[in-house]
């Protein structure tokens, strides 16, 4: 198995080099050569396995065979047992053919756990092999940050530096990223959205002298490795409905589109996937942009979603590349013009494409808030506000036998004000959490200012060449 740079001048790279290399170094993202596939009866097959057999049988394929096998599920293994439900991401029933799939259950109450605790794991591994030390960066709007975090804190080969936008993300985020005590760990709070924390981060990804330097490496989904988790538990909640003999649909929470793009990709490998909703907030780009053909950046406006307080979103580039035939000439002209006007319209074939895979709706404030309420008040179930954006939009859907599945991105615990001001309960965090609001915090500020981030960074990892 190789990976292939969506904008088609980097160096085409095998499963290990790609995990460390995070962004190419054109300024793409990396992208299987081909998609490995399951029949009919193989995904029949796969009934009854536990989350982490599952996992295994799924993954291995995009290893290319440069991980051993055995190393492989010792490693995913270990990943999943850090997360505190036995069905690692259960599914649960509300309504008659609506379903919410729970990825909150591991150590920082996102989603994003589920695939940094494997990442963590398989980049040690590579570096222990290798004899390397790497410096990791990551943007975050607030989960993606946490999990990091908690899933590289300690680890002797890597240093790690959080870039999180100054007062927009909720405390317990806050906390998660600010109290660690281990001395690898760096969190840095940067005067600018999310948008400007990724743009630093690409920004030094595309300065070769720092990027070589330091050996960086990085851990949002613009590394392959985070969607390839992300595909696994579209398969056990599929399955556990009836796939292969029954499609299913998701509505997703998006922002950086690196979760649902997961889901295109379980439906290329052969999973019976019926319809692929974004949801948005008010930061609305994909909805726009599925309506219109016109990509086109707008302000961020900050929410109560705020993890989904983005309108860059990186992986919606994987996606263009595949609505145009892998062509990475296509990619470049649209990244060119994003980058010149800020804008760039997709042409009309691909277009029609990406209308045929995915349907896109968004909610506001007040009409998440309202979900919030409702939900609880007709099911008992108490919704996070991105949930609740999904929530949202698969209710306004014309009414289908396929079930429909919302993914449930983070616990409602780590948005206690934004659900209280909705339904009137502050969920409280888990026990094991408990005390994390009164742990002592240590940040950096810094002004959204490429040399001032690289030089922070510079004079603090271990991993100087
Ligand atoms: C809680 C939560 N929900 C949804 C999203 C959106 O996921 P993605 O960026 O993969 O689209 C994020 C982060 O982006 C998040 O933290
Ligand atoms: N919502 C995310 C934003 C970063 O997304 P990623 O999936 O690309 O890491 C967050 O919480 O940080």
């Amino acid at each position: 198995m190789h990976y292939v740079s969506t904008r088609g001048e980097a160096p085409t790279l095998g499963f290990s080099d790609a995990v460390l290399a995070g962004l190419a170094r054109d300024g793409g993202l990396y992208l299987p050569a081909t998609w490995p596939t399951f029949s009919a009866a193989e995904i029949r097959a796969m009934r009854g396995l536990g989350y982490a057999d599952l996992a295994i049988r799924i993954l291995t394929p995009f290893l290319g065979g440069e991980i051993k096998q055995d190393v492989f599920e010792r490693l995913v293994r270990e990943a999943y047992s850090t997360f505190r439900h036995d069905a690692v991401c259960p599914l649960v029933q509300t309504g008659a053919n609506s379903f919410v799939l729970e990825l909150f259950h591991g150590p920082t109450l996102a989603f994003k756990d589920v695939a940094m605790q494997l990442l963590a794991r398989l980049m040690d591994h590579v570096l222990a092999e290798r004899g390397q030390h790497a410096t990791i960066v990551g943007a975050t709007s607030g989960d993606t940050g946490g999990a990091a975090i908690e899933a590289f804190a300690g680890r002797e080969r890597t240093d790690i530096f959080i870039l999180f936008p100054h007062g927009r993300v909720s405390p317990v985020q806050q906390r998660q990223m600010t109290t660690s005590t281990a001395a690898n760990v760096h969190a840095l709070s940067i005067e600018g959205n999310f948008d400007d924390c990724q743009g630093l981060v690409k920004d030094m990804f595309n300065d070769h002298g720092f990027r070589d330097r330091v050996q960086l490496s990085g851990v949002n989904s613009i590394n392959w490795a985070r969607i390839m988790a992300q595909i696994v538990y579209y398969f056990s909640s599929a399955i556990s409905l009836g796939a292969p003999d029954r499609p299913v649909s998701f509505t997703v929470p998006t922002g950086n589109f690196g979760d649902i793009f997961a889901g295109y990709a379980a439906k290329r490998m052969g999973l019976p996937i019926d319809q692929l909703v974004i949801a948005t907030n008010d930061n609305d780009i994909l909805a726009r942009t599925l309506q219109s053909g016109e990509y086109r950046q707008t302000g961020v406006v900050a929410t109560t979603s705020p993890s989904m307080d983005i309108q860059v979103s990186s992986n919606f580039e994987r996606l263009l590349f595949e609505a145009s035939d892998r062509d990475p000439a296509v990619v470049r002209r649209y990244m060119a013009s994003l980058k010149q006007s800020g804008a760039f319209t997709i042409e009309a074939k691909a277009l029609a494409g990406i209308r045929g895979e995915f349907g896109a709706g968004r909610a506001s404030m007040d009409e998440t808030a309202a979900t919030i309420r409702t939900t609880l008040e007709a099911s008992g179930y108490l919704l996070d506000p991105h949930t609740a954006t999904a929530f949202h939009v698969a209710s306004g859907l014309p009414g289908s036998d396929v079930p429909m599945v919302v993914l449930a991105t983070a616990h409602p615990a780590k948005f206690p004000a934004a659900v209280n001001a909705a339904c009137g309960i502050e969920p409280a965090l888990p026990k094991w959490l408990s005390g994390l609001m009164e742990r002592k915090e240590k940040f950096t500020v810094l002004p959204s200012e490429i040399k001032m981030v690289e030089d922070y960074i510079s004079r603090r990892t271990r991993a100087a060449g």
